[in-house]
């Protein structure tokens, strides 16, 4: 059969709403642990091999790139596992050679880890580059990284899009200070990126946390996993118990290291058993994982689903209202006020999911997420409101009300853009689980994380998908 997704881009996607979805599922590897692992293993001495590792087009730009500093990364059992031969912080002949005449291109498409944490890697590693994606990542601010790099780097960076956006451009000969200060009100990416690139500076740094800092869980993820290759982060608090500062060492050595499945990507299971009153339980993680985004089920669990962490996943179950069968009784989730500041991949997840609770979801502290993809609370309201229902957008987040039994019950087609956010389309997918008619523009945008999930949906459900091509408007090739 023809791929319906690689058939055509015009290609939409209509989920097939049924009863309770109940089952097991493992996400494919974090893209957060995988981008991580591959640069503290590129620039580590020796040998590493990654087991789990996500393939996805996140993954494979960050790949590409170091690949072009002479990066040897072999691919074992279709890229779910990775041998890396470290360059231990030196530069292969043929890209000294490259870079001399002209700087190294990396195209980096809209992955965020990968811009950022390349930004502070190489201007820490030395050599010219200019690093570049999509359209939108020339909207998707790197200023306050290159602000924090601009006072230590022994040579140029610049930001060229307006509002300090990439491409990034790079000529260094490396760090020259061992103090700098970074803003993490937009991105805790720039902070990551920065500890990571310490090691590869060969020195100890010390970073300055000026204001905010938005995704705490991230940073402590990648102070974890540089750990994992010897690097070492010592952390300072100010009065209140906020982190105020954090100072970096050691060097990378290669090593063996097993990848987490994806917790953000686990989000979309656990909220569709809460939607259609099922059971799910995502294999592979635990109440112990490095991904933040594993206390999405926890707020699913204030919202009044049954919770349960054992040794074999996290499984979530939704509290049915009444005495019927779960397949004939709606669930009976509570609206809530939530903080998701920390969690903020998920929100449009959530968000879905609010449209079938019992009254108003009160979403705060992801003000950033306008950042992202695309701007995820203006663009999410405007597709949620597309179902009838009242969606309020706020600076900081949004409130999402219920829909109506009736509107829920209604098979009215409603066609849904995806802005080219994979978070998008794979949020949506959980609409067409509870309401018909639908239609997703653009699924194959997923393959930014996450290449398999309509597959995996499918496998979920038992349910196949239609697929419709503009190519081919009255061919349904489900
Ligand atoms: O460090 C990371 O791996 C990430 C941090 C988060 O970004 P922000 O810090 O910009 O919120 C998150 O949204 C992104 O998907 C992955
Ligand atoms: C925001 C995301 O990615 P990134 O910032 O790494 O592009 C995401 O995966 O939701």
């Amino acid at each position: 059969m023809t791929d319906p997704i690689a058939a055509a881009p015009s290609t939409r996607v209509c989920v097939v709403p049924g009863g309770p979805v109940e089952g097991s599922v493992r996400p494919p590897g974090s893209k957060s642990l995988t981008n991580r692992a591959l640069v503290c293993a590129a620039f580590a001495s020796g040998t590493s091999r990654l087991s789990g590792t996500l393939v996805s087009e996140d993954t494979e730009v960050m790949i590409e790139s170091l690949a072009k500093i002479g990066v040897a990364i072999k691919k074992v059992d279709g890229g779910q596992a990775l041998v890396i031969e470290g360059i231990g912080g030196v530069i292969s002949e043929d890209a000294r050679r490259i870079s001399a005449q002209s700087p190294v291109e990396m195209f980096i498409a809209n992955s965020g880890t990968t811009i950022r944490f390349l930004t502070a890697a190489l201007s820490a590693f030395g050599g010219r580059y200019r690093l570049s994606g999509i359209p939108r990542m020339s909207e998707r601010p790197i200023g306050d990284l290159v602000d924090a790099i601009k006072p230590i780097l022994d040579g140029e960076i610049v930001a060229e899009s307006p509002g300090g956006c990439p491409p990034v451009s790079i000529d260094s000969r490396g760090w020259k200070g061992s103090g700098l200060a970074v803003s993490g009100g937009v991105s805790s990416q720039y902070l990551s990126g920065l500890m990571m690139a310490a090691p590869i500076a060969s020195q100890a740094v010390r970073m300055e946390i000026v204001g905010e800092m938005v995704s705490m869980p991230y940073v402590r993820m990648t102070a974890g996993l540089m750990q994992t290759f010897g690097g070492q982060t010592q952390w300072e608090q100010d009065d209140d118990g906020k982190l105020s500062a954090v100072t970096v060492g050691g060097e990378y050595v290669g090593c063996e290291w097993a990848i987490e499945p994806d917790a953000s990507a686990a989000s979309y299971f656990w909220a569709a058993a809460a939607i259609s009153g099922g059971r799910v339980l995502v294999q592979g993680l635990g109440e112990d994982a490095s991904q933040g985004d594993v206390g999405f089920a926890r707020v699913l669990a204030q919202m009044g689903c049954d919770y349960t962490a054992t040794d074999a996943g996290i499984e979530i179950a939704a509290e049915t209202a009444g005495s019927e069968p779960a397949a004939l009784s709606p669930p009976s989730l509570r609206g809530i006020d939530v903080q998701m500041g920390e969690i903020s991949d998920t929100v449009q997840t959530l968000s879905v999911v609010a449209l079938f609770a019992d009254g108003p979801t009160r979403i705060r502290g992801v003000g950033h997420n306008r950042f992202k993809e695309t701007d995820r609370i203006g663009n999410l309201a405007i597709e949620l409101r597309k179902l009838g229902g009242r969606v309020d957008e706020h600076d900081d987040g949004l409130t999402v009300y219920p829909l109506t039994a009736e509107r829920i019950a209604s098979d009215e087609t409603v066609v849904l853009e995806t802005y080219n956010d994979h978070r998008m389309a794979m949020s949506f997918a959980l609409l067409g689980l509870r309401i018909a008619g639908i239609e997703i523009l653009n699924p194959a945008c997923t393959r930014k994380t996450y290449p398999e999930f309509w597959a995996d949906l499918e496998s979920l459900t038992g349910r196949a998908h239609h697929w419709h091509s503009s190519d081919r408007p009255s061919e349904s090739i489900a």
